[in-house]
């Protein structure tokens, strides 16, 4: 089942009070569960609250957006997903499993696309299949025929053709990033957790990913859930996006957006899309500011 849908504007029904401690996840229906997951950094007497009691469910295929205020805690719940960190309190589910238990295959990209500067495009890319099971033990007989048909293709989706052979360092960040969400995908990965993946690109660039984004979810449909700052990009690609507070963060707000895929660049600039994104900056102006939303010029 999927997160319910709401017309947008308006918010999904609140979830059921939770019943306490849980060693399973309280709504099976979702991939990904926050359950009064909390986040303190560090020790006495230096200590961050990063993040305040926070629930989150995200439903298998979805793709969702997180937007706040800078240092709101959002790569934190990232982290907390991906099995980086372990929640302060609460409880992290993915896959039906508290996140430790068993491993998912997780596909991740980040604002710099660290690469390995002493192996090819290809190589880089088809790192994953060399170390993530069940693909790793059969990459020594695979690696030269179906891993790297495999490669070639992606390479080709996202318009690298013919870029393999080359090393990191004779591409630019745009193709460096396309290679990156290559990597990010090539072990198909049900989860895919992007932190700012375009937000050092130029414009042009970033909205040419953001199309190769949409159709590769689109023919592969991971759940996602991406980090930005950039809101026509929370818009474009997530089905919904939640906004945070400042500080120790918490969600507090959590629409659906139902514009039919694929989205078009020219959608960006239509008064429903532009009246949103608008909506979401006065949220996190009145997140960051704590003044009532439409204060602040
Ligand atoms: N390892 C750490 N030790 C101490 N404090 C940390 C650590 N990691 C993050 N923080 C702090 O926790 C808060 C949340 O950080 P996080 O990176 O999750 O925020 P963010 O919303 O992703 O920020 P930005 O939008 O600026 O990237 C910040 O105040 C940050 O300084």
């Amino acid at each position: 089942m999927s997160a319910a849908v709401v017309p947008f504007g308006q918010q999904p029904a609140a979830p059921p009070p939770s019943a306490g401690p849980a060693a399973e996840p309280i709504h099976l229906d979702s991939y990904v569960e926050l359950e009064r997951t909390t986040v303190t950094y560090g020790r006495e007497p230096n200590v961050v609250r990063a993040l305040a009691e926070t629930s989150l469910r995200i439903a298998k295929g979805d793709f969702v957006a997180l937007v706040g205020p800078s240092g709101c805690g959002k790569s934190t719940i990232l982290k907390l997903v991906g099995g980086i960190l372990r929640a302060s309190s609460g409880y992290v589910y993915v896959a039906g499993r508290e996140v430790d238990a068993e491993p998912v295959r997780i596909g991740m990209a980040f604002q710099n696309p660290t690469m390995l500067p002493w192996l090819t495009i290809r190589d880089n890319v088809m790192m994953p299949l060399k170390i993530v099971p069940p693909f790793r033990g059969e990459y020594r007989r695979k690696r030269k025929t179906e891993f790297r048909d495999r490669v070639e293709a992606l390479l080709a989706q996202v318009g690298l053709k013919g870029f393999g052979d080359k090393h990191p360092w004779q591409l630019s960040g745009g193709m460096l990033q396309r290679a990156s969400l290559c990597r990010a995908l090539v072990h198909d990965p049900q989860l895919l957790l992007l932190d700012e993946p375009f937000g050092a690109l130029d414009q042009f660039t970033r909205e040419e990913l953001w199309s190769i984004m949409q159709q590769l979810w689109i023919t592969r449909r991971p759940t996602v859930l991406l980090v930005t700052h950039d809101l026509r990009e929370a818009g474009y690609l997530a089905n919904r996006i939640c906004v945070m507070s400042a500080r120790p963060g918490r969600i507090v707000d959590d629409r659906v957006f139902e514009a039919p895929r694929p989205r078009t660049l020219a959608m960006t600039y239509e008064p429903d899309f532009v009246a949103m994104t608008q909506r979401l900056r006065e949220l996190i102006v009145e997140a960051r500011t704590d003044e009532p939303a439409g204060s602040t010029a």
